[in-house]
């Protein structure tokens, strides 16, 4: 990109503006070289705390800490340049009150850069929300699907099929009105996702939700075929990543075993020293 068209990273209330516009564009990242790749392509990038599932083989996103959010925001930070940073905050790191939402809140933004955080939860979030939004810091609200809720949840089932949706649309009128910036709808009829849409003052992000919501995201890993362990049926996968690399990796084991690796554009000459000296 040329030095004068460097475009400048949007803020929440530009995202929030993008109501109803073209449609916004986010994936998740957990690294420099993940980040840069969707820089130009991204309105903004998500470090999720689905990090835990894709890069550290945990079984659920429970486990996340502060410090690993914090060590992945940091490395992601430092591959973008025209894309938002949002962070998410991880299990137990916001439920309490809203006073530790906005102590851990406040570290995430300040240690990593990041320009807003995402949260799980609608209604009984909607104070904690108010709280950090009226602090300075902008929020993103996830609603349906919350995998920090998993076990209470019994499943990453749809969420709001039948009476259940009145609960969901409750809960995304509240986080709108709390102040949040945008809302994350995850795993919820497409009936559902548009009447939210249609309803809500704030963009709708959907994940397994509707490609008539205000933007899309998913997690980068599965539409890049390279985490393989599921794949919900909301994931297209772009590219087979996992399976192309394995094939590589295959490729390379035979050819050290054959030593047609390394080549001899591979290796440096030198003069050969006397074995008798
Ligand atoms: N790789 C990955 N992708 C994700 O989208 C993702 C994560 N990890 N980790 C954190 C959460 C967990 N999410 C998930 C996890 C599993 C399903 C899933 O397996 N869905 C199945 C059906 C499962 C069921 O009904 O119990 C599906 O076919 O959609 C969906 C969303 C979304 N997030
Ligand atoms: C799937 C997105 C919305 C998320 O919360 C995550 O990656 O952690
Ligand atoms: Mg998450």
């Amino acid at each position: 990109m040329s030095a004068t068209a460097k475009k400048r990273a949007p803020m929440p209330d530009d995202i929030r503006a993008r109501k109803g516009g073209a449609p916004l564009v986010s994936l998740t990242a957990y690294t420099t070289p993940m980040a840069q790749m969707m820089d130009a392509h991204c309105d903004f990038v998500l470090v999720g705390d689905s990090v835990g599932m894709v890069l550290h083989g945990l079984p659920s996103t429970l486990g996340v800490t502060m410090e690993m959010m914090i060590l992945h925001g940091q490395a992601v930070a430092r591959g973008l340049q025209s894309a938002m940073m949002v962070i998410d905050m991880p299990f137990g790191s916001y439920e309490e009150s809203p006073q530790q939402a906005f102590r851990n809140a406040a570290r995430l933004m300040a240690e990593t850069g990041a320009g807003a955080v995402k949260l799980e939860g609608g209604v009984e979030m909607a104070s904690t929300i108010a709280f950090l939004v009226k602090r300075g810091v902008p929020v993103m609200a996830h609603i349906g699907l919350t995998p920090q809720s998993i076990n209470t949840l019994g499943g990453y089932k749809v969420q709001g099929r039948g009476d259940a949706g009145e609960a969901l649309m409750a809960d995304a009128m509240a986080v709108a009105k709390a102040g949040a910036f945008a809302v994350v709808l995850e795993k919820v009829p497409a009936t559902l996702a548009d009447a939210v849409t249609a309803e809500v003052s704030i963009p709708t992000i959907g994940i397994g939700a509707s490609a008539g919501c205000d933007g899309q995201i998913l997690v980068v890993d599965d539409m890049l075929g390279l985490f393989t362990a599921f794949k919900a049926k909301f994931v297209k996968r772009y590219a087979t990543l996992g399976a192309d690399g394995e094939a590589a990796i295959a490729a390379y084991a035979e050819d050290v075993h054959a030593r047609r690796f390394p080549g001899p554009e591979h290796v440096f000459g030198d003069a050969v020293p006397d074995a008798k000296a």
